[in-house]
């Protein structure tokens, strides 16, 4: 499995210590950056993870702001992307098993690291469902073709 990382600034911990997770289990990591807390602008990672995800070279991404709002709204920008902002571990096993959600999104100041790594593994531990869920993702892909 390979999984596309990226964060603003206000992520930049966070992101760390998820890439340092998912190494130390053995998973493959593309981090896209930032590097450094350094201001840089959430769009541009929200953008590079999503498009990695997109095209298939990452089977998941996780993106980090300091709310993980901007970011997620920057992913879902791209086709295919499904960018969920979770806070909690309900929210990210229901996220995957109801939404199919390909992109894990969350608040470097709004999520502690222990709670953020909780919510990566159970984000990658849940498979979609499908059946009356698959309706519901097609509609989403509908509207981003201007048919809905
Ligand atoms: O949370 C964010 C966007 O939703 C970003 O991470 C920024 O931190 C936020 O926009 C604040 O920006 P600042 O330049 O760090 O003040």
């Amino acid at each position: 499995m390979v999984i596309a990382i990226g964060s603003d600034h206000g992520g930049f911990a966070l992101k760390e210590a998820v890439k340092k997770h998912l190494t130390e289990k053995g998973i493959e990591v593309k981090d896209f950056g930032c590097y450094s807390t350094d201001s840089v602008d959430y769009a541009v990672y929200g953008a590079k993870v999503a498009h990695c995800v997109a095209d298939g070279e990452a089977q998941y991404g996780v993106l980090v702001c300091s709310t993980g709002i901007g970011i997620s709204m920057a992913a879902n920008k791209v086709k295919g992307i499904r960018a969920a902002l979770c806070c909690d571990m309900h929210a990210a096993e229901m996220t995957r098993r109801h939404n199919n959600a390909n992109i894990l999104c969350m608040g470097g100041l709004v999520t502690d690291e222990k709670t953020g790594l909780e919510i990566v593994d159970t984000f990658l531990s849940f498979e979609f469902e499908g059946g009356r869920h698959q309706r519901r993702i097609d509609q989403i892909a509908a509207i981003e073709n201007g048919e809905l």
